[in-house]
């Protein structure tokens, strides 16, 4: 439906030639890969097709065994995630058992930028520790009420519904002002009426400048919001393109086809080819 990728797109985010091994395993030997700037892109591929990692990767949580990529023209291999955060790239977290007990509220104020960081070092108990802690709040109370969720403020994480939680991961990491965020599986365990709000969410962020990026299995999605589609498989990316098109790639359909469970890839490439006069 969007596909709306600028035919002379900017690229927020550049990797080359990335490798993580497990043992004798290679589970992403990604060899080139752009994002472009403001644009909702998804990451899609079988079970184990190496998404995760690759999150993982580019945002500090894991260490490659070679490659480089630069975001927003800064080198990120080897940069710890809360350093990649400040500088302006997060990625969501399932909430933990910890996040969980608690407050909502109290969620958005540790996901600031600095907290537990320099700033609590450095001035504890000052004014300038407190009219940043000021400022912390009314901005997570700001982003609360984006996500309709200001009147959970005080209750547990843990009490909040499957898609409550997705919105307060959301809400979570735009605590630091990212220009782009990264979502794994937004709709992963959401019913179907808080699914519309969610998408709208996702877009509104592009249409606040921030680029997206997120893996999913539900394809609907990928079909609904997706400006640009890449495509893993075995570690590497197969295919590029808009979801049309990546859904009519034969490697793509095999890299599904290929195996018994997970995405519902083959039926929507199917439906396409029928809508398009079959294949
Ligand atoms: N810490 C680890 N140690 C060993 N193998 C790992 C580790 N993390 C991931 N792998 C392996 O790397 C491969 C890629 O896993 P990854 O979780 O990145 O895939 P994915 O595309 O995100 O899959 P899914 O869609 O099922 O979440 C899998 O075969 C997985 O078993």
């Amino acid at each position: 439906m969007p596909e709306r990728s600028s035919p002379h797109p900017t690229v927020i985010l550049t990797a080359e030639k990335v490798e993580r091994r497990f043992g004798g395993f290679t589970a992403v030997d990604v060899d080139h890969l752009d994002i472009h700037r403001g644009e909702i892109t998804a990451l899609i591929g079988p079970n184990g097709a190496g998404k995760t990692t690759l999150f993982n990767l580019l945002t500090g949580f894991d260490r490659p065994d070679a490659g480089q990529w630069t975001f927003d023209g800064h080198p990120l291999a080897g940069v710890a995630p809360h350093k990649v955060a400040r500088l302006g790239m997060v990625r969501t977290f399932q909430l933990t058992k910890v996040l969980s007990r608690l407050t909502v509220l109290e969620n958005m104020r540790i996901a600031a930028p600095g907290q537990l960081g320099e700033r609590l070092w450095t001035a504890p108990f000052s004014a300038l520790w407190k009219r940043g802690e000021k400022e912390n709040t009314s901005r997570a109370r700001a982003l609360l009420a984006r996500f309709l969720l200001d009147d959970k403020r005080d209750e547990l994480a843990g009490s909040l519904s499957g898609g409550q939680r997705k919105l307060l991961e959301m809400a979570r990491a735009l605590m630091v002002e990212p220009r782009m965020v990264m979502l794994d599986e937004p709709m992963a365990g959401v019913n179907p009426a808080l699914k519309q709000s969610l998408l709208g969410h996702i877009v509104s962020l592009r249409d606040d400048g921030v680029s997206v990026l997120f893996v999913e299995h539900d394809m609907d999605m990928v079909h609904e919001i997706s400006d640009r589609v890449v495509v893993m498989a075995q570690g590497r990316v197969i295919a590029e393109g808009t979801a049309r098109e990546v859904t009519n790639d034969e490697r793509v359909v095999g890299a599904y086809l290929g195996e018994r469970f997970g995405s519902d890839l083959g039926e929507t490439a199917s439906a396409l080819s029928g809508e398009g006069g079959g294949r």
